[in-house]
């Protein structure tokens, strides 16, 4: 196939849901051999275009073309059939069975014999398929429910690739992979290129976008607003074609004095378990203390940990006034917060409204004579999603209605809302924005100015440096470094205490 044949043509795309105009008017072309980004400000319709693309949901009205012929897809199976493929933004494989059961989902006929399903057949074709996404390391016979997210990811972009679509379309992904799951998904992309396939990219990475794309189709509100070829791809032009507005190139702190107090609110000493090895530690009043390390070096685990929800082999989690730590209720108690990084299956109930997510842990403040008045509910997560301008149609919508982004938004809202005094943010700018992460690190700030307490586990060196007032580095699983702010600070010297 030539690379001047247009592989996709999108023409007049509109999708609603009820009130909610998600794609208005969109069209668009993706060329054979091309990798395509699409980027915009979360809730712009990226998730939604791409999914009427897969066959996830059916349009409203448009037009799509695949090869020049007109293409209607009624699910992923027809969208798969006609070689498109989708690894979607966060919990793509199901639950409960193995890995190859959901790479061959749907698909289980290829391995019958007289017999049934012959399992021996797909589990060998499952470690195929794995081997051919540079992750072999995956045994495909083990339930996804046993793997971590990097490894979910990888077995999702294994059912995507298993029979060489034509059009791989991979939603907001990078964000759950470390380093190395990121080297693999770009050779996957260079593989899907080298067969002469199409790649639609969805990020919010520019440096990522500008390094892994051809050229880029912004989206604003549902609408195109502008391709750019890839010589044009400039951040700061990207940013303002997304939010329609200038944002300033430097978001981060620009103070570099000690600027938090010496009270400890928290203390951590000689934790055990085990990814955690004798970890010790000090927070303190005012701080945000950033945890950085290669994805697998126990700081995720510590985040669990310090909130009770990881049990401790041995050591203590305790606070100022002497309460441990020993389990996530204590720690809601104690006004303390903890952003998971496996947002829609340990931060929030996707299946629960906005505002009673908001409210969870604020219940028993809530709480009076006995009742919860539903318009003390209604208004404190009003307060918070305004606060944290979150795109919703009402306050009473189901989180699962929600763009990535502003999902994350409730996450935070959430222990905003029970005024936490120590916040554990696990990747907390994770699928947001630009506009939007600017906001979280002013509220930060604005925290941290109140004495409120955060630890930020962060894989982002640029925001660990220019975040945090001390950085422990992790490594191995127990503490390689604790590095303070200063402006020599720099990723190199991390890097060098991280491997
Ligand atoms: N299933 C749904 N039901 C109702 N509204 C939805 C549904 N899916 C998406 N939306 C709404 O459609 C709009 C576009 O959402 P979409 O997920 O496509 O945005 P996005 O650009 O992918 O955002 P993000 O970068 O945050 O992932 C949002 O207002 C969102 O709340």
């Amino acid at each position: 196939m030539s690379v001047d044949t247009v592989l996709l043509k999108a023409e007049n795309i509109y999708k609603t849901f009820g009130a909610t105009k998600a794609v208005t008017d969109f069209s668009m072309e993706i060329r054979a051999g091309e990798v395509r980004g699409l980027i915009g400000e979360n809730g712009s319709g990226k998730s939604t275009f791409s999914s009427v693309v897969a066959g996830v949901y059916n349009k409203d009205s448009g037009t799509l073309y695949v090869n020049g012929e007109e293409y209607i897809p009624h699910s992923t199976v027809e969208a798969s059939a006609h070689g498109i493929a989708l690894v979607v933004q966060e919990a793509g494989v199901i639950a409960g069975i193995s890995g190859a059961c959901n790479i061959f989902l749907n698909k289980e006929k290829r391995f019958e014999d007289k017999f049934g399903i012959n399992y021996r057949k797909m589990n060998q074709a499952a470690s195929e398929a794995l081997k051919n996404v540079y992750a072999e390391h995956i045994d495909p016979s083990v339930q996804t429910t046993m793997l971590n997210l990097e490894d979910r990811k990888l077995v999702e972009i294994a059912k995507a690739m298993c029979d060489n679509p034509r059009l791989l379309i991979i939603d907001e992904t990078s964000n759950a992979l470390t380093t190395r799951g990121r080297e693999i998904l770009y050779k996957v992309i260079e593989d899907v290129k080298g067969y002469g396939g199409s790649v639609m990219f969805i990020t919010h990475d520019l440096d990522e976008l500008i390094q892994v794309c051809d050229s880029v189709t912004v989206m604003r509100d549902g609408r195109f607003v502008a391709t750019l070829p890839k010589e044009k791809m400039v951040v700061k032009d990207l940013r303002e074609l997304m939010v329609g507005r200038e944002i300033s190139d430097n978001y981060y702190r620009s103070d570099f004095e000690k600027d938090y107090e010496d009270e400890v609110v928290l203390k951590a000493e000689g934790l055990v378990a085990p990814e955690i090895k004798d970890v010790t530690f000090a927070l303190h009043k005012g701080e945000i203390l950033g945890i950085g390390g290669l994805s697998d070096c126990g700081m995720h685990d510590l985040g669990k940990a310090l909130f009770g929800i990881e049990k401790l082999d041995s050591g203590t989690v305790s606070l100022a006034d002497g309460t441990q730590i020993t389990n996530p209720k204590v720690a809601v108690e104690k006004r303390m917060g903890y952003m998971s990084k496996n947002r829609d299956t340990e931060a929030i109930i996707l299946q629960f409204p906005i505002d009673d997510n908001i409210c969870l842990p604020s219940l028993a403040r809530l709480v009076n004579k006995g009742i919860i008045k539903s318009k003390d509910e209604r208004e404190l997560a009003k307060t918070w999603a305004g606060k944290l301008s979150i795109k919703l149609r009402s306050i009473h919508s189901y989180c699962a209605t929600l763009s990535g982004g502003n999902k994350q938004k409730v996450v935070l809202a959430k222990w905003l809302g029970n005024e936490s005094k120590i916040i554990i943010m696990d990747c907390p700018t994770r699928g947001i924005d630009i506009g939007v992460k600017e906001a979280i690190y002013n509220l930060m700030q604005e925290l941290k100015k109140k004495g409120v307490s955060i630890i930020m586990i962060s894989e982002e060196l640029a925001e660990l440096i220019g975040m945090s007032d001390r950085i422990m580095v992790m490594k191995d699983y127990s503490v390689s470094k604790i590095l303070d702010r200063s402006p020599q600070l720099d990723e190199k010297t991390i890097i060098e205490y991280m491997i």
